[in-house]
C-alpha cells in the first residue's frame, strides 16, 4: 500500500535484459519482486494486492536487467482494470524472459494460466512457490517430470524465506539468450486445456492424505457462519482495544508527558531567548504554535494510532483473515450492490482512502468502485482522523465517541443503498478466493509496519506543519473573525458551534484529521463535540483523496463526490444539533 501514485516508466538501457513477473493472484509475486530488486513493495495474503506495475533493477554475475511486477490474473481476458495491466504488458512489453510464479498449493488452477501464458511464445521460467505450505498440506510434486511436461524449466522457491531465488535469477539469462522457444501443442480451447492440466497434475502432484493442520482447521472454522461470525467480533474487539486500549496508553503515558514535561518548557525557552512575545513568537510557540501542535498533533496525538492500526491491519492482511470476514460479509454487502471481496478496500480505508481507492481496481465492475470509493471517501475515518477523534473524545465522551462511528456506518450503509439504485448496472458474482491461513512472516511483517508508519510520517508531518502554521496566522492576524463573520450563520446557527471551529474546517480541506485537532483547543459542549466530530467525519476527502479519485475515475465523479460529502457534512452536523436543540427544549 502507498500513498503515491505515480505509475512509473519503464526505461530499458542496451544490453538490459526485461523480465516479467506473473502468475495468479496471490501466489508470492511481489515477494519474489522485493526480494530479487531489494525494492518494498508491499506484499498481502489475499487476492488483488498488486495493482499497477512496479519497475526494479535485477543483476546476476554482472548481467544487468530490469524486474517488473505485474497484478495477479486469473486469465488472459482481463475482468478488472488490474488484470487489465497485467495484459498489457504482456501484449505490448516485448519482454525477454517471463518468471511465471505457480502457487504449489493450488497447482491445478496455476497450471491453466502457465498453459494460456506459452502462447506468446516467450521463454518462461516457473517458480513453484509456497512449497512449504505445500508440503504441510501433504503435497509434493516431481519438479523434473513437471518441468518436462511445460518445456521449461521448474525452480521449487519459498520465497518468503529466499530459497530457490537465486536459481530463477540465473536461469533468467540462461533463457533470456534463447531468442525461441518451442512448447509443442498448444491447447486451442479451455476443454482441452483443462485436459491437458488434469493428465500433467496427475504424472506430476502427489497428495498424501494427513490430517489437517491446526491452522487448517482454524482456517475452516473462520469462514463457517456458527464459528466464523463470533469469532470475527472477537477479533474485531480485540483490534479495537490493541488501537484504542494501546494508543492512549502510550499516549498518555509516554508521549504527553515527555512532551509537557520537556520539549515545550525547552523549545520555549529556546525561542524566547531569540524573539520577544508577538506575532512571530505566537505563530511558532503560541496556541497553535508551529513547534508545539506541529509536533504534538502528529507525533504525540495521531501517530501511536497510526502504529497502532498498521500492526493490526498488517496481521490481518497477512494472515489471510480479510477474505475470510469477506465471506462472513458477503451477504450483508450484496443487499448494498458490492460483493463482499470489497471489505478488503473497506478496511484499508480505515488506514488510508488512498489506496483503499486504488485496491478497487482489483474489482471487476466498474460500479463496485464507485459505490466503494464514494463510500470510503465520505465516512470511513482514516487512522489519522481515528486518532484525533479518539484525542478528543476518548476523555471528554466515550459515547460520542460510539455514536461518531455508529454514524459512519449506518452512512456507509445507506450511501452504499442509494449509490447502488442510481447506478446502472450490476455487479458480478464472483466466487471469492479464500488463500492458506498463514502465519505472518515475521521480518515481511514487520517491514511493512515499519514502511507504513514511515511513509505516513513522510506524508504527514508537512501538511500538518503548514496547516499548523496557517491556524496560528489566522488566530493570531484577527482574519478569523473576518472569515468567521462571513459563515456565521452557518458555524453558529445551524451548527451551533463558537466561531473558533472555523479553524478546523479551514484546515480540514488538506487533511482529514485536521479538522478535528483544532477543536481539542476549544471548550466544546457534549452536543457541540457530538456536531463537530459528525461534521469532521463527513466534511472533505483530503486533496491526496481528490488527487486519486480524480485519477482513477473522472473528474466528473470526483467532483461529485467531493461536493456531496461537503454538504452532507453540513446538513447531518447541523441535523443533529437542531433535533437535540429542540428535544431537549420539549422536555
Ligand atoms: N509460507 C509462505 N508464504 C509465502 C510465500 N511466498 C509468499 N508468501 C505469502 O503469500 C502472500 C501473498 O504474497 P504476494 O507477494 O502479495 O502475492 P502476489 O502474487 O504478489 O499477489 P497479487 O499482488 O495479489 O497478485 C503474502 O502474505 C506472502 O507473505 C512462501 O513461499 N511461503
Ligand atoms: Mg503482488
Amino acid at each position: 500500500m502507498s500513498c503515491h501514485t505515480k505509475e512509473p516508466e519503464i526505461h530499458i538501457e542496451e544490453g538490459q535484459i526485461k523480465v516479467l513477473l506473473m502468475g495468479n493472484p496471490n501466489v508470492g509475486k511481489s515477494v519474489v519482486f522485493s526480494k530479487l530488486t531489494g525494492m518494498d513493495v508491499i506484499a498481502s495474503n489475499y487476492t488483488g494486492t498488486t495493482v499497477t506495475f512496479t519497475k526494479g533493477n535485477i543483476q546476476h554475475q554482472g548481467n544487468h536487467g530490469v524486474l517488473i511486477d505485474v497484478p495477479g490474473t486469473y486469465s488472459l481476458e482481463a475482468t478488472s482494470p488490474a488484470e487489465e495491466v497485467a495484459v498489457n504488458m504482456l501484449d505490448n512489453e516485448k519482454a525477454d524472459v517471463i518468471i511465471c510464479v505457480l502457487d504449489a498449493t493450488n497447482l491445478e488452477r496455476n497450471l491453466n494460466f502457465a498453459l494460456q501464458l506459452q502462447k506468446y511464445q516467450i521463454p518462461i521460467i516457473f517458480a513453484l512457490n509456497l512449497t512449504d505450505v505445500a508440503e504441510q498440506q501433504g503435497i509434493s510434486v516431481d519438479i523434473d517430470k513437471l518441468s518436462v511436461e511445460l518445456g521449461a524449466p521448474v525452480v521449487p522457491t519459498v520465497a518468503i524465506r529466499n530459497i530457490g531465488l537465486r536459481d530463477i535469477l540465473k536461469q533468467a539469462w540462461i533463457m533470456a539468450e534463447k531468442k525461441t522457444v518451442d512448447y509443442g501443442d498448444i491447447p486451442e480451447n479451455q476443454d482441452e486445456r483443462w485436459q491437458r492440466v488434469g493428465r500433467i497434475i496427475q504424472q506430476v502432484q502427489q497428495v498424501e492424505h494427513r490430517h489437517p493442520t491446526l491452522l487448517e482447521k482454524l482456517g475452516d472454522a473462520l469462514i463457517r457462519p456458527l464459528t466464523g461470525i463470533p469469532a470475527s467480533i472477537i477479533i474485531l474487539a480485540l483490534a479495537l482495544g490493541i488501537v484504542v486500549g494501546g494508543g492512549k496508553g502510550i499516549r498518555g503515558l509516554i508521549l504527553l508527558p515527555l512532551l509537557n514535561n520537556f520539549y515545550v518548557p525547552f523549545i520555549t525557552n529556546i525561542v524566547s531567548t531569540f524573539l520577544s512575545e508577538g506575532l512571530i513568537f505566537n505563530v511558532l510557540v503560541g496556541e497553535y504554535g508551529m513547534l508545539i501542535k506541529g509536533i504534538e498533533w502528529p507525533f504525540a496525538l495521531i501517530l501511536p494510532y497510526v502504529f497502532l492500526f498498521y500492526i493490526v491491519l498488517s496481521f490481518l492482511e497477512d494472515s489471510g483473515y480479510l477474505p475470510r470476514l469477506a465471506v462472513l460479509v458477503d451477504s450483508m454487502l450484496q443487499r448494498i450492490g458490492i460483493q463482499g471481496g470489497n471489505i478488503v478496500p473497506m478496511i484499508m480505508g480505515y488506514g488510508c482512502a488512498v489506496p483503499a481507492i486504488l485496491g478497487t481496481r482489483a474489482s471487476t465492475s466498474q460500479k463496485e468502485r464507485i459505490i466503494v470509493a464514494s463510500v470510503v471517501s465520505l465516512a470511513v475515518p482514516c487512522a489519522a482522523q481515528t486518532g484525533a477523534f479518539i484525542a478528543l473524545l476518548g476523555d471528554r465522551s466515550v459515547l460520542v465517541l460510539v455514536l461518531v462511528y455508529l454514524i459512519s456506518l449506518l452512512a456507509m450503509f445507506i450511501g452504499g443503498m442509494v449509490l447502488n439504485k442510481m447506478i446502472p448496472g450490476k455487479s458480478d458474482p464472483i466466487l471469492l478466493e479464500i488463500p492458506n491461513l498463514l502465519m505472518p512472516d515475521r521480518q515481511s511483517y514487520l517491514k511493512k509496519i515499519y514502511l507504513r508508519t514511515k511513509h505516513f510520517m513522510l506524508e504527514a508531518e508537512v501538511p500538518m506543519l503548514l496547516g499548523v502554521g496557517f491556524a496560528a496566522l489566522v488566530a493570531e492576524t484577527g482574519a478569523l473573525n473576518a472569515v468567521g463573520g462571513f459563515i456565521e450563520p452557518i458555524i453558529e446557527g445551524w451548527l451551533g458551534l463558537p466561531r473558533e471551529a472555523t479553524i478546523g474546517l479551514i484546515l480540514g480541506v488538506i487533511r482529514r484529521e485536521l479538522a478535528v485537532l483544532p477543536l481539542l483547543e476549544l471548550d466544546l459542549s457534549t452536543l457541540q463535540l457530538l456536531v463537530a466530530s459528525v461534521v469532521a467525519l463527513f466534511y472533505l476527502p483530503c486533496l491526496s483523496v481528490l488527487g486519486v479519485l480524480i485519477k482513477e475515475f473522472r473528474i466528473k465523479i470526483a467532483l461529485a463526490i467531493g461536493i456531496s460529502t461537503f454538504f452532507l457534512a453540513f446538513f447531518i452536523g447541523g441535523l443533529i444539533n437542531q433535533v437535540v436543540t429542540l428535544v431537549s427544549m420539549l422536555l
